[in-house]
C-alpha cells in the first residue's frame, strides 16, 4: 500500500531539551493507525510536529511525497492535514455553527460542507445555536472533529478524542470516527482506550521514550497479551 505519510528520524522538544529521538513512522493512504504509549512519552509533541505547530530539530516529515518538515501549520494544512487536539479546543464565545464557519473558511477543496457535519453528527445540527462552552464534553469534541473535517483532510490526526468521556459518550465518538474510516480518510489515533483503538485502528504502534518501539497489525498486538503488557503496562 503507498504511504501517505512517511515521518523519518524525527527529532524534536522545547527549548532544546529532546522529546522525540528518531521517531519513525508512516500511515498508508486510507488507513487508521493508533498510536498508543504511556503518558509523557511524547505522543501529542509527534502529533504537534506533523502538523507544523512545533518545528522538528531533524528529520523528514513527507505528506504525499512532499517534504513538509518545518512548513509551517497552514502551509501543511494546505497539504491535506487537519488535527483534533487534545482538550478539543473549540471556541467558547462562538456558536456550534459559527465555531464550523470559520473553520470552512480557506479551507481545501473538498466535499465537506457544514451540511455534511451536520448529516454525520445530527446532535451538532441540534445544537447549532448553542456556544461552545453549552456543549457536554461528547459534543464538544463532534465539534472539533467537525472542524477538522471541513479542511477537507485526507490525513487526520486525532489526539486522545476519548480524553474525559464517558464509555457511552465514547461509543457515538466511535460511530463518528468508523464512519470516516469508510470514507477512506488516513487517520493517527493516539489513544489511552484500547477498547476504542483496537475497535479503529488496522495498526498500532508503540512509542517509548520518544520512539516508536514496536509496530504491528492491531489483530497481532492483541493475541500478544504479553507484549502489550511489556509495552504499555496494560492488559
Ligand atoms: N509546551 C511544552 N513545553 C515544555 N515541555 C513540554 C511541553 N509540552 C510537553 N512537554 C513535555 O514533553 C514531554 C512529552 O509530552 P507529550 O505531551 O508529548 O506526551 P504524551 O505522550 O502526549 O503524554 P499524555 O499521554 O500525557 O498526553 C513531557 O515530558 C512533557 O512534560
Amino acid at each position: 500500500m503507498t504511504e501517505l505519510l512517511t515521518v523519518s528520524g524525527l527529532r524534536a522538544g522545547y527549548a532544546g531539551t529532546t522529546v522525540l529521538d528518531g521517531v519513525d513512522f508512516s500511515v498508508p493512504a486510507g488507513a487508521v493507525v493508533t498510536l498508543l504509549g504511556r503518558n509523557g512519552v511524547g505522543k501529542t509533541t509527534f502529533v504537534h510536529t506533523v502538523m507544523g505547530m512545533l518545528s522538528p530539530y531533524s528529520g523528514s516529515i513527507r505528506v504525499g511525497g512532499r517534504e513538509l518538515a518545518g512548513a509551517a501549520a497552514h502551509i501543511v494544512a494546505r497539504h491535506g492535514v487537519a488535527i483534533v487536539p487534545q482538550g478539543r479546543r473549540v471556541f467558547a464565545p462562538l456558536t456550534v455553527e459559527e465555531n464550523l464557519r470559520i473553520a470552512q473558511r480557506g479551507s481545501n477543496r473538498g466535499h465537506w460542507t457544514v451540511s455534511r457535519v451536520y448529516e454525520l453528527m445530527p446532535r451538532l445540527a441540534e445544537r447549532r445555536g448553542n456556544h461552545g462552552d453549552q456543549l457536554s464534553g461528547g459534543e464538544q469534541q463532534m465539534l472539533a472533529i467537525g472542524r477538522a473535517l471541513l479542511r477537507n483532510p485526507r490525513l487526520l490526526l486525532l489526539d486522545e478524542p476519548s480524553d474525559g468521556l464517558a464509555p457511552a459518550v465514547i461509543d457515538q465518538i466511535a460511530v463518528v470516527l468508523e464512519r470516516l474510516r469508510e470514507e477512506g480518510i488516513a487517520t493517527v489515533l493516539v489513544e489511552q482506550d484500547l477498547r476504542l483503538a483496537f475497535r479503529l485502528a488496522d495498526e498500532v504502534a508503540v512509542m517509548q521514550k520518544g520512539r516508536i518501539v514496536h509496530r504491528s497489525t492491531t489483530a497481532e498486538f492483541r493475541q500478544d497479551r504479553e507484549r502489550a503488557h511489556a509495552l504499555l503496562g496494560v492488559g
